[in-house]
């Protein structure tokens, strides 16, 4: 049965990178969708960005919508302190399997929970099932249409706390214009706008960052 583009991302990576090494897992993810086949990984350049935002949040507990191969969920792991986790939310069932050998060959599956199945379904979730008090950290990249429903879901249940700081990917291509104007116009939001450029390519893009206020 023909092999799909995740699974040929992930032998790449069984090929070339170190088991153990996240970062040697990142580098190769860039290396094989920069050379071979684009794919919609964050990639290196609002990678960076992404890493910085981590590192300003330093989170206890982090919640990514979008897993994808796990390029995001190893870059964002490795930057984890001792004993913080990262809950990662795939819907696709392929994309979750070949990310949970992507994480398991990284060696960060001690701090990534990967959930697969709709974030409108495991949002309400996460305190009861998932343990969560309050979130540090959540990355948005997953359907553009779902970020401003899941972050009016994220208020409703409670699941955010003065301070805690939202990035969202693609705000500018594929877009995800309501975001930024629901998040804009909140009073309970403070946002910054990070220009960058689509993973692999020369378009414009940027990440939104909004910090929630209380
Ligand atoms: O579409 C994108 N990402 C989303 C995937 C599905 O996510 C579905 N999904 C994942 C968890 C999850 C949880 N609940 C519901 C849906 C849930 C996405 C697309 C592009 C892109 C750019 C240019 C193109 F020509 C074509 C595509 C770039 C990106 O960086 C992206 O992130
Ligand atoms: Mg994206």
């Amino acid at each position: 049965m023909n092999q799909s583009k995740e699974q040929r991302i992930l032998n790449f990576v069984l090929q070339n990178a170190v088991r153990g090494d996240p970062c040697s897992v990142v580098d190769a993810i860039d290396k094989y969708c920069s050379q071979k086949e684009w794919a919609m990984n964050v990639g290196d350049e609002k990678g960076k960005i992404l890493d910085k935002t981590v590192e300003e949040a330093n989170p206890s507990v982090a919640l990514e919508l979008g897993t994808y191969c796990g390029y995001s969920a190893v870059r964002i792991s490795r930057l984890l302190k001792a004993g913080a986790r990262l809950l990662t939310v795939e819907f696709n069932p392929e994309f979750a399997a070949v990310a949970k050998q992507m994480i398991e060959f990284a060696g960060v599956q001690d701090k990534v929970k990967l959930l697969q199945g709709p974030s409108e379904e495991i949002i309400p979730q996460l305190k009861k099932k998932y343990e969560v008090d309050t979130l540090d950290f959540v990355f948005l990249d997953h359907w553009k249409d779902r970020y401003t429903p899941d972050t009016k879901l994220l208020q409703e249940c409670n699941l955010l706390r003065k301070g805690s700081i939202l990035l969202a990917d693609n705000v500018i291509f594929p877009g995800a214009p309501d975001f930024l104007n629901y998040v804009r116009k909140s009073p309970h939001f403070q946002c910054t706008n990070y220009p960058s450029h689509l993973e692999y390519m020369q378009v414009e893009d940027a990440m939104e960052k909004a910090v929630f206020l209380g």
